[in-house]
């Protein structure tokens, strides 16, 4: 069994951020394991506040993974703050995982930031170079590369552009897309399309959480990129597909639909 950590906020309503990276794991066949940045009070309706983490309890948090278990990939969530970005870039530095997934968390879905704005810079500096896949969705992409993008034309120019900041790879995710859901993979030499119909769902929450953690989870356990992606792609799709009405707003994606289906729930 491969080991994965999520270093990420929470989501006492379980459908994003760490719940959604931990249930993903584990459906993947990983072991789960959860670092905290911040603590969210959200819900399918919105984000209520959050509180972060300092620093200090962030470092010792991964300290007490990394000196105890041996890590096949991390993925990163919401970092909310410069000070955070800086004490887990420095912890990546130090223990060196071999898989780096980064989702690039800047604006929940009910429209609430959970980057501050004085952070994007540092995510650019520190962070974004020691992503081995970064998986901005359009509105992310935009900020960090401060063009408009509404094509695949575009998305293809922005995923260069977010490469050349450092990331080995990256992944601009279509989910905001009105015409389907496709993402474009550049991988350091070319594009990867990965096509997708857009299902008209509310269950959308948390949709980039679970497909940067089955990046991650798919790594973990030998699959080349572009497979892991693609994989990844088809797990977030049956789970919007078959998500159940959970919440009054947007709802989470089902996490689990198909290891339930072959065991005959
Ligand atoms: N309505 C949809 N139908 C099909 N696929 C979707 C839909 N919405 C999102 N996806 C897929 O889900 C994945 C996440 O994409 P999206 O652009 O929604 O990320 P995000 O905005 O970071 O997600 P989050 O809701 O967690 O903020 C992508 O593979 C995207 O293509
Ligand atoms: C802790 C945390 N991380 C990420 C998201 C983004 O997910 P979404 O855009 O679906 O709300 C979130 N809401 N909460």
């Amino acid at each position: 069994m491969k080991h994965v950590v999520s270093i990420a906020g929470t989501d006492p309503s379980g459908g994003a951020g760490a719940a959604a990276d931990c249930k993903t794991f584990c459906a993947h066949g990983c072991y789960a394991m959860n670092v905290i940045t911040a603590v969210v009070s959200q819900n399918t309706q919105g984000v209520r506040g959050y509180m972060n983490v300092t620093p200090e309890m962030i470092a010792s948090q991964i300290d007490a993974v990394f000196e105890d278990i041996e890590v096949d990939a991390v993925k990163i969530g919401m970092v909310s703050v410069p000070e955070t970005i800086r004490i887990i870039a420095g912890k990546l530095r130090q223990y060196k995982p071999s898989f780096v997934v980064v989702d690039p968390v800047m604006v929940a879905t009910s429209g609430h930031r959970l980057l501050a704005e004085e952070a994007e810079q540092t995510l650019k500096e520190e962070l974004i170079p020691l992503a081995d896949v970064l998986t901005p969705n359009i509105p992310e992409a935009e900020v960090l590369t401060g063009r408009h993008i509404d094509d695949f034309a575009s998305m293809e120019q922005a995923a260069k552009d977010i490469a050349a900041l450092g990331a080995k790879a990256v992944l601009v995710k279509g989910g905001h897309r009105v015409e389907d859901a496709t993402d474009i993979l550049y991988d350091g030499e070319g594009f990867h399309y990965f096509k997708g119909r857009r299902v008209e769902s509310t269950s959308t929450h948390g949709t980039g959480c679970s497909l940067s953690s089955a990046i991650a989870s798919n790594l973990a356990n030998g699959m080349n990129l572009a497979d892991a992606v693609a994989v990844a792609k088809q797990y977030v799709f049956d789970g919007i597909s078959h998500a159940e009405p959970i919440g009054k707003g947007h709802g989470p994606i089902h996490h689990f639909y198909s290891l339930y289906r072959k065991a005959g729930m």
